[in-house]
């Protein structure tokens, strides 16, 4: 379980993120939805120890904070949403990096680090860019790339920062089902933001609703992807049906209401 209780996050002197709260159980998938700004990126890094923040984050009762990196490296895995790559670096190289919180300082990679990252990379449809310099990689397939390298640390909670926004429509199902099977086989725990909220209710067990920097809804997809909500918060026109169950987003332009 991974509980975030009063995180406040101040950026160049503003307040960013005030008093955000959650608990995601074992093998659940959240996802944070809001609009441009609203702070889903901030709350994601600030979970990840990577800001100075209010409140506390919590795996198994256990502050993060008070971690040392390479303990919380084999909780919680982070995927970035625009990390900076070293371009002359190969695939499997930078896939592999995911796997020091294993390594014992000043050893080198074991035969199962490899075999780990092998399959990892394969599972993502990347075994063939293995030994390709990452700065001769599609926008896509550099997302693929950071996606493999947190799956490589396999550690039992993801945070996923838009793991498919640059990824066609064949890969982005191919990734949400892969992370799908990864929760409901091994118990991962997934947290990502996601702009696309059909996405969202298709794949999310329940969702966080972040707006100017506060929870303004929170709960399973049904409750959250309100054309009442999505109307306010994202100034937008849209329809909602629920054609299998779970909600559907539409962009209705306001000529055709
Ligand atoms: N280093 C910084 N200094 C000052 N303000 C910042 C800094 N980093 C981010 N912000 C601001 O914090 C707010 C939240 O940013 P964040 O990246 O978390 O939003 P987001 O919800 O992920 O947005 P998007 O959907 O556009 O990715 C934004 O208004 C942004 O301009």
């Amino acid at each position: 379980m991974i509980e975030v209780r009063g995180l406040g996050v101040r950026l160049g002197g503003r307040a960013v993120l005030g008093d955000v709260g959650m608990a995601v159980p074992d093998g659940a998938w959240l996802a944070v939805i809001g609009p441009n700004g609203a702070g889903k990126s901030t709350l994601l890094k600030a979970m990840m120890g990577l800001l100075p923040h209010d409140g506390e984050v919590l795996v198994g009762g256990r502050g993060v904070r008070r971690m040392k990196p390479r303990e919380r490296g084999r909780l919680i895995a982070y995927a970035p949403q625009n990390p900076l790559l070293p371009p002359d670096m190969t695939v499997a190289d930078y896939a592999i990096l995911g796997r020091t919180p294993y390594i014992p300082y000043l050893a080198r990679e074991t035969a199962h680090d490899r075999e780990v990252t092998r399959s990892v990379l394969a599972r993502l449809d990347l075994a063939a860019f293995a030994d390709r310099p990452l700065g001769h990689l599609s926008g896509g397939e550099r997302q693929r790339v950071v996606l493999a390298r947190a799956l490589t640390q396999q550690a039992p909670i993801l945070l996923l920062d838009e793991p498919t926004t640059a990824l066609d429509l064949g890969h982005q199902q191919q990734v949400l089902e892969l992370l799908d099977r990864l929760r409901l086989d091994d118990g991962l725990t997934v947290v990502t933001t996601l702009h696309d909220l059909s996405l969202a209710g298709q794949y999310a067990d329940s969702l966080l609703l972040l707006s100017q920097g506060h929870a303004a809804a929170s709960g399973p997809p049904q409750d959250v992807l309100t054309e009442p909500l999505l109307t306010r918060h994202f100034d937008a026109h849209v329809q909602v049906t629920h054609p299998h169950g779970r909600p559907v987003i539409h962009l209705i332009r306001p000529a055709d209401r």
